[in-house]
């Protein structure tokens, strides 16, 4: 059994530097070739799917779109969550990283954008980027609506979605690809991969690199690989782990 993970292309806010979370902004030119770039190396590779995921959100969606039109797999079912959206980042959402790092120290940063269990600051409920405010939430209860979320909270709503509707289509044979974010993917790949609370805030997601993980029958890990150029993916990591560096 195989799944493939890819983060989005670059957003405009990848680009601006600006902490993203649930705000639904574009791709970047760069982003949009990036997700080509990704389905012409799924369909070199021989790659296919019959099923895809996505969240919510525009980058993740497009993404995957556009790799699934290079692939010529328009047909196949795409299912969308927000479980799979990426962590809310609360308050900070729409701050530019190295700013808020000058202003609130750098340890600081690192703390909100790489730590286990600390959530960013909250964004207020009267706040008009509060997602009770969007259409797209209304199906979310009080309770579900985030005000921003921690890496482990963002865990608890991506790991039940993974094990209750990804892992039974793959053991049903499906053949899935997953376009999601870079912190619901790094939810993702820290069960899969068993990466402890402390050394998961060393692991960055480049965008629109496709992730392969393998499988046993048993949903044990065999292999995982990054299709593409390992060092120029290699230098990606770094650049998302440096973002709030100026
Ligand atoms: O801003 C965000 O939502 C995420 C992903 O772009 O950023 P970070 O890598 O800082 O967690």
């Amino acid at each position: 059994m195989k799944i493939v993970l890819v983060r989005h292309g670059e957003s405009e806010w990848n680009l601006a530097n600006k902490f993203t979370g649930w705000t639904d902004v574009d791709l970047s030119e760069q982003g949009f070739k990036e997700a080509e770039e990704a389905g012409k190396l799924l369909k070199e590779e021989g790659f296919t799917f019959d099923l895809a995921y996505t969240s919510y959100l525009k980058r993740a969606t497009k993404t995957l779109n556009i790799i699934l039109d290079i692939m010529d797999l328009h047909w196949i079912p795409v299912i969308k969550s927000w479980k799979l959206n990426e962590r809310h980042y609360g308050a900070l959402q729409g701050l530019n990283k190295s700013e808020t790092a000058e202003k609130e120290g750098a340890e600081q940063v690192h703390i909100w954008r790489r730590s286990f269990d600390t959530p960013p600051p909250a964004l207020d409920k009267a706040d008009e980027r509060y997602p009770g405010n969007e259409e797209k939430y209304a199906e979310l209860t009080e309770e579900e609506l985030p005000t921003g979320e921690s890496l482990k909270m963002t865990i608890e709503r991506v790991m039940p979605y993974w094990e209750n509707e990804i892992v039974p289509q793959m053991e049903k044979g499906k053949k899935i690809i997953v376009s999601a974010h870079g912190n619901s993917l790094r939810a993702l790949v820290k069960h899969l991969d068993n990466i402890s609370d402390e050394d998961i805030s060393s692991l960055n997601i480049p965008t629109g690199r496709p992730l392969v993980y393998e499988f046993d029958e048993k949903m044990n890990v065999q292999n995982k690989y990054y299709l593409g150029d390992q060092e120029e993916i290699e230098k990606e990591m770094n650049k998302v782990k440096n973002q709030a560096k100026k």
